[in-house]
């Protein structure tokens, strides 16, 4: 547990445990900000005999991540994701040959070129999220996680679900919830660098039935929607998703049914809560900060007006839009602390030396909220991006900067960033020309229910906890156009709602219900 003299400085140590009995158990985020404030934007933390460091500048993010990144793009060993993902998610997502096969599959998504032919059903799904919220605005939270649902299964599985009470789309979520919930750095003892636990009969050891469960309930929606995919291409019915292109070059790409079947499930997974957890926060900061989304109106009525809806092709000719979303995502990121890398060898930075299998996280919460780079960093302000491209203070240095951090970095850079650029866009434009969000009213007293800035779920996505929100759509005109709309967007549904064959899974509910995570 005791530090070695060639690694970053860091908290005090105790023996054996290193730092493990300070290691925060939830939003850890919140503590690696405030250990970067005071150890620097390089530190580490001793997990046992395990190293993990914490990046909290974009210096040492471009120095170390992306400059030698060949040294730090695997995935540090885990348990809980073996026993989630069957050895899938190791053996598909560490920086191997199988990786890069499957990176090049990804090229239909991957790209951006790639990833204009989903555009159509991306668009018609942003078209159902407004026609949803007009005719039923208090469903808000679960309207908006059908949408990211149903637009990615769309795209990988050529399936869509019209409304959130299908099976699958709570199935997905509850799954997802514990999967993130599970597989959070913190939320089980650390198994992987303390290697007698696993020693301790699963009667006694929570995690590990926990991440069985969880494989229990992901499993039987990633293989039930593979087989409705399969079930398509036998009836000569493709529709252009992505996993048809990889069932047909199954062999050229060396993959067995099973690796499929998880491909789509470890993109479903990386697509559905963080597109869901940008909206949600989005709404949230509409609703706490009135100023910005007045804004956001005059911009869209200037460019776009209530004569028709946007398009995509608008987004270029609204700088406020875009800069809303770069400060949506400086001042809530969906993922705070990325997800954590791991060194392949020993790694020489600085005048430290990193061993190999070195965890890395890039703490984007502690470098988005940094008073020397931001003004201000607890206001939201979208404002800032229309100074300067990096939204950052006169005078700091930006040669280092850009602002898809979020994504990540180097060779690990989300797969789905420009279907997510593309779905944010539609959603930001949309949601904005067509309604008005505000607190809502609470019935007893008649006051504004204040917005929970900080009201988020626990887990590796910072999402917020279910709220309330007052949704008014901004004219007659508009609401018009929405119908028509949506009528039209019928056309586009319908290659993505074909019948089906295959039984629906019944997907984990009783053991959700069972009260066995909470
Ligand atoms: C707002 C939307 C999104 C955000 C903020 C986001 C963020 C991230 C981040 C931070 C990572 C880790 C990158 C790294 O390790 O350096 C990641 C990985 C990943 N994302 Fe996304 N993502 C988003 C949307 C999507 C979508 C729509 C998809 C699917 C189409 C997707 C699929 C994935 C997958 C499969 C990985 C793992 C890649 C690997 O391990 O090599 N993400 N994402």
């Amino acid at each position: 547990g005791r530090r070695e003299s060639t690694l970053p400085p860091g908290p005090p140590t105790v023996p054996l445990l290193g730092n493990v009995n300070i290691f925060p158990k939830e939003f850890a985020f919140f503590k690696f900000t405030e250990w970067a404030r005071e150890y620097g934007d390089l530190y580490s933390l001793k997990i046992g005999p395990d190293t993990t460091i914490v990046i909290t500048s974009m210096k040492a993010v471009k120095e170390l991540m992306e400059q030698q990144s060949s040294l730090t793009s695997n995935r540090p060993k885990s348990y809980m994701m073996d026993v989630t993902y069957e050895d899938h998610y190791a053996a598909m997502m560490n920086y191997n040959e199988t990786w890069r096969l499957l990176r090049k599959s990804m090229h239909s998504i991957l790209t951006p070129s790639g990833a204009v032919e989903h555009q159509p059903i991306q668009a018609a799904e942003s078209t159902q999220l407004i026609y949803d919220l007009l005719h039923s605005p208090e469903e808000l939270y679960t309207h908006i996680r059908r949408y990211s649902t149903s637009v990615i299964t769309s795209i990988i599985f050529g399936k869509r679900f019209p409304q959130y009470d299908c099976p699958e789309v709570g199935g997905i979520f509850g799954a997802l919830e514990v999967a993130a919930a599970v597989t959070e750095h913190g939320a089980h003892p650390p198994i992987d660098q303390l290697p007698f636990l696993n020693y301790i009969p699963e009667r006694w050891a929570s995690w590990k039935q926990q991440a069985k469960l969880c494989n229990k309930l992901l499993c039987r929606i990633y293989f039930h929607l593979l087989s409705l995919c399969e079930e398509r291409i036998q009836r000569g019915e493709e529709n252009g998703c992505f996993l048809e292109g990889v069932i047909e070059n199954q062999e050229k790409y060396g993959l067995t049914r099973k690796m499929i079947g998880y491909l789509g499930g470890v993109l479903l997974d990386g697509g559905a809560h963080t597109t869901s957890a940008f909206l949600q926060s989005m709404i949230l900061c509409l609703m706490a900060f009135p100023e910005a989304q007045k804004r956001a109106h005059e911009e869209l009525d200037r460019v776009v007006g209530e004569g028709r809806a946007p398009r995509l092709d608008d987004f270029d000719n609204l700088p406020y839009c875009q800069a809303l979303i770069n400060e949506i995502h400086r001042f809530r990121p969906v993922a705070p602390l990325g997800m954590p890398h791991a060194t392949s060898k020993e790694v020489r930075y600085r005048n430290y030396v990193l061993p190999r299998g070195t965890v890395v996280f890039v703490n984007i919460w502690g470098i988005y909220h940094d008073p020397d780079v931001y003004e201000d960093p607890e206001t939201f302000n979208p404002g800032r991006y229309l100074q300067n491209e990096f939204g950052t203070k006169p005078g700091v240095d930006v040669s280092d900067f850009r602002n898809n951090i979020v994504f990540g970095n180097g060779r690990r850079m989300c797969p789905g960033m420009h279907l997510a650029n593309t779905s944010l866009a539609l959603n930001v434009m949309n949601l904005l020309w067509a309604f008005e969000f505000s607190p809502a009213i609470d019935p007893r007293t008649g006051e504004h229910i204040p917005v929970g800035l900080f009201n988020y779920e626990k887990g590796s996505f910072y999402a917020p906890a279910p709220f309330s929100c007052t949704i008014k759509p901004r004219s007659s005109a508009r609401t018009q156009i929405i119908e028509t709309e949506y009528a039209a967007a019928r056309t586009v549904f319908e290659k993505f709602e074909s019948r089906e064959v295959a039984q629906t899974p019944t997907v984990g509910a009783t053991e959700l219900n069972a009260g066995m995570f909470t």
